[in-house]
């Protein structure tokens, strides 16, 4: 039976084979985003989140690079509402390892907030010491935004014929994309308002 987990999944599998990304809209309810920007707004009151920063091991905070901060899930310390969507990240792998055989074999989730004019300059998300993260995910928990909110996510799409096409999605609020780490660069726009999201990666080891 197909399921419509099933049907997201294969979305968004036949949106990375054909333009080198996928999106699912309502990946997570309206109801889901709000409990999770809401728990992420109470992780940062209570002082859990950290600047991020750059390279292997995220030592170095740059601002002229990327302005967000962030918070790492641990599966250990999840409330409910992120169990049940590292649980649904968790059927995501299973799928992609039962129909197209990738490989993967663990995961790293953090929570990220961009406070308003920040952004995250062009950049590839796999980094020459770690080879081990193959697909990117991007979850966001922004509700009700509006285009002139900005923040949107460039993609840089390579054309067969070498020139580049740039293509701008908007951060809504449940809306999951999902690209090949290795592959292709990216940036985050600046916004005018808060933008919340859930990103991670899907590691073969
Ligand atoms: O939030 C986004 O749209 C992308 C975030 C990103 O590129 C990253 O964290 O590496
Ligand atoms: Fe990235």
């Amino acid at each position: 039976m197909t399921t419509t987990l099933e049907t997201q999944f294969e979305t968004l599998i036949d949106g990375m084979l054909a333009n080198s990304y996928g999106l699912i809209d309502g990946f997570l309810t309206d109801e889901e985003t709000a409990q999770l920007a809401q728990r992420l707004h109470t992780r940062r009151t209570a002082g859990q989140f950290r600047e991020a920063g750059i390279g292997n091991g995220q030592a170095v905070v740059a601002k002229a690079i990327r302005g967000d901060e962030i918070l790492w899930l641990d599966a250990d310390n999840a409330t409910p509402e992120e169990t049940s969507f590292l649980g649904r990240v968790e059927q995501l792998i299973d799928y992609l390892n039962r129909t197209c055989y990738l490989g993967l074999r663990d995961y790293e989730l953090h929570y990220a907030l961009y406070p308003a004019g920040a952004f995250y300059k062009r950049h590839l998300d796999r980094f020459r010491a770690d080879s081990k993260r193959k697909l990117s995910l991007i979850c966001y928990l922004n509700r009700h935004w509006q285009p002139t909110d900005g923040g949107q996510l460039a993609l840089y799409l390579p054309q067969p014929n070498g020139t580049e096409q740039t293509l701008t999605i908007e951060p809504l609020g449940g809306r999951l994309v999902c690209f090949d780490s290795g592959l292709l660069e990216h940036e985050v726009l600046p916004a005018i308002r808060d933008r919340l999201s859930l990103t991670g990666w899907l590691r073969t080891g």
